[in-house]
């Protein structure tokens, strides 16, 4: 797709209001008509992202056994290994070519929301045998949530809030970072899904990609469109939650990943609010009519982790 915005996101936090808001009617326009943009000028070191991306090929590299012991079907807070055909995002279609690996906000043992059990506050799983794996991860999760407050700051303004309406709601938000690994297809030529067609559930989603192409959108008119694979540039998108929030504005857009005809890695940031916050679109779009219930975040989250995932059903 050449057509996707470029966003420029330093200019959200310029020190001129005037620069600022330009910036902003840019994000929001894309945010309206499109649901994904591009990100560039962000301050996410090119070596923390190339970092992250070799870490991602040594965990994969791991022995299936080593991984499957921190597997995501030991988590009821959507944290560890999902290995190849766990996990469907069309129901329609079959499961999914690809492994991933997630993490959220690092916490104690002893935190209060732990031991409160307030949902998706748990542990993270680390595998055992990558040294400073873990602190890098950790490290590049803290940029990827500096650029996802910068960008809600741009939607604030964009949407006439105050400009920090959606820092209270991300002070330690649910936000998920998977490193995912789409191995090259069977047979080329074949159309498998390495990630069949959906939208993302949260409010925003950072992708880094490895260069590798295999990003399908959906345009409005129905076709697919490939989504250029840019090293060291973000590509970004709406997701559910923050279409539900702002009471269908912007627009979460339906997107796939078909399988690559060499191997691929992607690094998505997939970017929800607190878990207490309330999403009620009357927040951010209070002269219309609402189209939505008010709904905690942490609520809607489940409902749709547990239709994407069968080993939750009931938990
Ligand atoms: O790997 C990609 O390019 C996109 C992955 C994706 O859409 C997702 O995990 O939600
Ligand atoms: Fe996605």
């Amino acid at each position: 797709m050449q057509s996707l915005p470029l966003i420029a996101v330093t200019e959200l936090a310029h020190a001129d209001p005037a620069r600022r808001h330009a910036a902003a009617a840019k994000l929001g326009r894309a945010s309206r008509e499109v649901g994904f943009f591009l990100v560039a000028e962000h301050s996410v070191p090119r070596a923390t992202i190339d970092a992250a991306f070799a870490d991602a090929r040594a965990f994969f590299a791991q022995p299936l056994a080593d991984k499957q012991r921190l597997s995501i079907k030991r988590s009821p807070h959507n944290r560890g290994y999902v290995a190849m055909a766990d996990e469907r995002l069309d129901p329609r279609a079959g499961f999914d070519r690809k492994e991933a690996f997630n993490l959220g906000l690092e916490l104690d043992a002893n935190d209060p929301d732990i031991v409160a059990g307030i949902p998706f506050r748990g542990l993270n799983f680390w595998p055992t045998t990558l040294p400073g794996w873990r602190e890098r991860m950790l490290g590049y999760f803290d940029h990827c949530l500096e650029l996802g407050r910068l960008i809600h700051r741009g939607f604030a303004i964009d949407l006439g809030l105050d400009e920090q309406f959606f820092a209270p709601h991300l002070t330690a938000p649910i936000a998920t970072l998977r490193l995912l690994h789409y191995p090259a297809a069977i047979q080329a030529g074949r159309h498998d899904a390495g990630a069949g067609e959906h939208t993302d559930y949260g409010d925003l989603t950072l992708l880094a990609t490895d260069g590798v192409p295999g990003l399908e959108v959906r345009s409005r008119d129905g076709e697919w469109l490939e989504v250029p694979s840019i090293p060291g540039t973000y590509v970004c998108n709406i997701g559910d939650c923050l279409m539900r929030w702002s009471n269908d504005v912007y627009l979460s857009t339906p997107h796939r990943v078909r399988a690559p005809t060499q191997e691929r890695y992607s690094i998505a940031f997939f970017m929800e609010p607190n878990p207490e916050t309330l999403i009620d679109p009357r927040q951010i779009a209070p002269d219309q009519a609402p189209r939505y219930a008010p709904i905690h975040c942490a609520d809607y989250l489940k409902q749709r982790l547990d239709a994407t995932y069968q080993h939750r059903a009931g938990s």
